[in-house]
């Protein structure tokens, strides 16, 4: 943990159900602990990505923290545009589907000691159109479900389960894509297509067993049924390799189309409907303290 002079700890006072007050005062006497000094910027959900550029060319942190959910860690990345300064994650979002496949415990003391310590992985990065995606980014159900959420005021996981069940009713499943990757053409119908950097959903739900978060290739999932009896296993963490509920594409490179416009997410940020993307690995590109190498 030496050789640390300045952290930048990034805020979203508003994710998840953590109290950040107690959150910011149990990093500041860590950041204490090490001798450095701690700076910290809160999210304000406007003009985030240009201030927290403009914060981190000023201060050019050792460290930076991150206490929240996936948007605000792909925000940061964002806004790092390219510098090699390694973040911690703190998890304080409602669902924290990047925290989730990097084995962070579950003790905040523990998480924060891991977030300044010097056990790092680098991980790729999906470029989707001009965003960042480094977790998961889908069309159909899931995207919108979020785009549900984001107009709600309540958060937490409750949020998502609130909304479930009239997003499903309402949706106009299923969806026809097509998929341009590795010199070959699929169409395919589905409820939900995902492109995945790991492995699991923040859920848990371990839909990407071929996913590596550093492996230099993504994997696109096509969800073809509403089999419900399938998705609840998926969510207990028991997928069934059946090509008739689900396909894979490992891919560099993907061009995704949709027959008419479909909901589109990245890291659980609501992008409206979506006819075309084009995602490609940016391998590398992040540099997380984690508490020991995943593979
Ligand atoms: N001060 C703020 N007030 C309102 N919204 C904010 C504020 N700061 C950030 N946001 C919004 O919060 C969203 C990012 O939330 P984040 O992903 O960190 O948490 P979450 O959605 O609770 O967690 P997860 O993504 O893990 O489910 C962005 O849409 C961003 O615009």
């Amino acid at each position: 943990m030496s050789g640390i002079k300045n952290v930048l700890l990034v805020v979203n006072p508003i994710s998840g159900a953590l109290d950040k007050a107690n959150l910011i005062q149990q990093i500041k006497l860590e950041v204490e602990k090490i001798d450095a000094r701690l700076y910290i910027f809160q999210t304000t959900k406007e003009g985030d990505l240009l201030n927290l550029e403009k914060r981190i060319q000023e201060l050019k942190p050792c460290r930076i923290l991150i206490a929240g959910g996936d948007g605000t860690i792909k925000l940061t990345a964002e806004a790092l545009k390219g510098e090699d300064i390694p973040v911690g994650i703190i998890p304080a979002g409602s669902a924290n589907g990047l925290a989730s496949n990097l084995n962070l415990p579950i003790n905040i003391e523990e998480q924060i000691h891991i977030a300044l310590g010097n056990t790092f992985q680098k991980i790729d990065i999906i470029l989707i159109n001009d965003e960042y995606c480094l977790h998961m980014a889908d069309f159909g159900i899931n995207a919108e479900l979020i785009g549900k959420y984001a107009g709600s005021t309540i958060r937490g996981k409750l949020g998502y389960v609130l909304h479930s069940i009239p997003t499903l009713f309402e949706s106009e499943y299923p969806f026809q894509f097509e998929i341009k990757a590795n010199n070959q053409t699929f169409k395919k119908e589905g409820i939900l297509l995902a492109i995945a950097n790991a492995n699991s959903y923040g859920t848990g739900a371990h839909v990407n067993p071929k996913g590596k978060i550093d492996d230099g290739f993504f994997e696109v999932l096509i969800f073809k049924h509403f089999d419900i009896i399938k998705i609840l296993k998926t969510l207990g963490n028991e997928v069934e390799y059946d090509p008739e509920f689900m396909e894979t594409i490992s891919t560099k490179e993907a061009k995704i189309s949709c027959a008419t416009p479909v909901a589109f997410q990245i890291d659980g940020e609501y992008l409206g409907k979506k006819e075309l993307i084009h995602a490609e690995i940016l391998p590398n590109k992040l540099t997380i303290a984690v508490p020991k190498k995943i593979y």
